[in-house]
């Protein structure tokens, strides 16, 4: 579960101050599908990173999966990123040196995990994610889409509790966007991973049960 209270994430820019959140309250349940929308700039990759314990709130309390983000330091907040978060965002960011299994690999050999396990557990999960044939193919020889797999596969392998996922739809076309989203609903049923989806996008908003609408830093509607 994801707990939000009163969160306030302010950017100091020079002399400006920008108030990029301004007291957030939200309960997200575990399981649940839901999407951020809002407009450029109202706060979604923003909240996004607090959740995901890349940046820290200036205010407020935030907690995940029991976890009390606020009393970390950066080691702690690495060591949660690593344990129960994954994360998509909207440019792959894969490895472009490594093939589609070493990308899926990675995250797992920074957790320790044996070699043959992981190479057995990136088959299974580029399999599941519908790309078995493509696992030695790098970033640059394949579709946005199956990139967008890779990045899936990638961030559900070491079976977080909570996928954090930025405008995973950005630069696919329609139908492509279709079909990851209803892979990514299908490993949600399976598996009772939490999804966030940050988006602009009207398919990924209709799609999503929980719609969470962010203006000016402020959840303004949830429904
Ligand atoms: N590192 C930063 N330093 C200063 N201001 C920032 C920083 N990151 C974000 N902001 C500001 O905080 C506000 C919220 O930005 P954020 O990226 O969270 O919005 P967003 O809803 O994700 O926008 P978009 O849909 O365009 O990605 C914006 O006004 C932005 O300019």
């Amino acid at each position: 579960m994801v707990i939000c209270k009163d969160v306030w994430k302010i950017y100091q820019q020079g002399e400006v101050k920008v108030e990029a959140l301004r007291g957030v309250d939200l309960d997200i349940f575990q399981g649940e599908f839901v999407s951020l929308a809002g407009a450029s700039g109202s706060g979604k990759t923003t909240l996004l990173n607090m959740i995901g314990g890349l940046d820290s709130v200036s205010s407020g309390y935030v907690e995940v999966d029991g976890d009390d983000l606020s009393g970390m330091n950066k080691n702690g907040l690495a060591d949660l990123r690593l344990s129960k978060i994954g994360f998509v965002f909207q440019a792959y960011n894969l490895i472009p040196v490594l093939t589609a299994y070493e990308n899926v690999e990675f995250i797992m050999q920074l957790q320790g995990v044996p070699a043959e396990r992981r190479r057995e557990l990136s088959h299974e999960i580029l399999g599941r994610v519908g790309i078995a044939d493509m696992g030695e193919r790098k970033p640059a020889e394949l579709s946005g889409g199956q990139q967008q797999r890779v990045a899936v596969a990638r961030a559900l392998v070491s079976n977080p509790s909570i996928i954090l996922a930025d405008e995973p739809t950005a630069n696919l076309d329609s139908k492509t966007s279709e079909s990851l989203l209803e892979l990514m609903a299908e490993l949600n049923q399976e598996s009772q991973t939490t999804f966030i989806v940050a988006t602009h996008d009207p398919q990924v908003i209709e799609f999503t049960k929980r719609k969470i609408l962010i203006s000016d830093g402020k959840v303004a509607q949830d429904c």
